[in-house]
């Protein structure tokens, strides 16, 4: 699995696509000819292999290449990281930010790979809750740390501009494991992240 994103596009993948977005778009009424719309497939076509592209990365492999042996038993957080998503719905964004906290046992990881991992799994087609679940399981099964507490923060577009059409309304989503699983554990994250 690449560990990282991926740099070249899957040549045939791309073709394919192409055609598919070139049907879409005159499906949709437009002249897919006209000069403004002549590279528009390819556009698409790599855009949307980059916005799924957490499909060929591994998230355990990210960690476990920044884990590092330390005694520190505190609670760490990285908050305020930004996310991007496709909802698999509408296949329109989401997008808002996560909040990732864990208590080592033993082990810690680079604090970056912490948010590596966050776009290992939005960059697929998705639904909020299973995001914050998957980010949660990837922390806990590589560190195996005394706990992990995971908390998303998003708004959706297909709420926003099209069915519902709810501007304001912000969706938060939250998985805890071990110790987070004590209200007084979970109550300080919870003050920490919200400052
Ligand atoms: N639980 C959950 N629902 C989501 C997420 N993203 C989008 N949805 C919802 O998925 C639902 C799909 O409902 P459907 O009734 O099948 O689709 P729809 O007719 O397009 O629904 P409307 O959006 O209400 O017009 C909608 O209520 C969306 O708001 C998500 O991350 N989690
Ligand atoms: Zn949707």
């Amino acid at each position: 699995m690449a560990y990282n994103k991926i740099e070249t596009y899957d040549e045939k993948v791309t073709s394919d696509l192409i055609q598919h977005y070139k049907s879409s778009i005159a499906l949709l009424g437009e002249d897919v000819e006209r000069e403004g719309l002549q590279k528009t497939p390819e556009r698409v076509a790599k855009a949307m292999q980059f916005l799924t592209e957490g499909y060929q990365m591994d998230a355990k492999a990210i960690l476990e290449g920044a884990k590092f042996t330390e005694t520190y038993s505190e609670m760490v957080i990285v908050k305020d990281i930004e996310l991007y998503s496709l909802c698999e719905h509408h296949m329109l964004p989401f997008f808002g930010k996560a909040h990732i906290a864990y208590i080592p046992n033993g082990y810690i990881t680079g604090l970056s790979k912490l948010a590596r991992v966050v776009d290992v799994f939005a960059r697929r087609l998705q639904v909020q809750e299973r995001l914050t679940h998957q980010i949660l399981d990837a922390i806990q099964e590589t560190l195996q740390p005394l706990g992990v507490g995971v908390v998303i923060e998003a708004q959706h577009l297909c709420m926003m501009m099209r069915g519902v059409q709810k501007q304001n309304s912000v969706t938060t989503t939250s998985a805890f494991s071990g110790q987070f699983e004590d209200g007084r554990t979970r109550n300080e994250f919870m003050r920490l992240i919200t400052k």
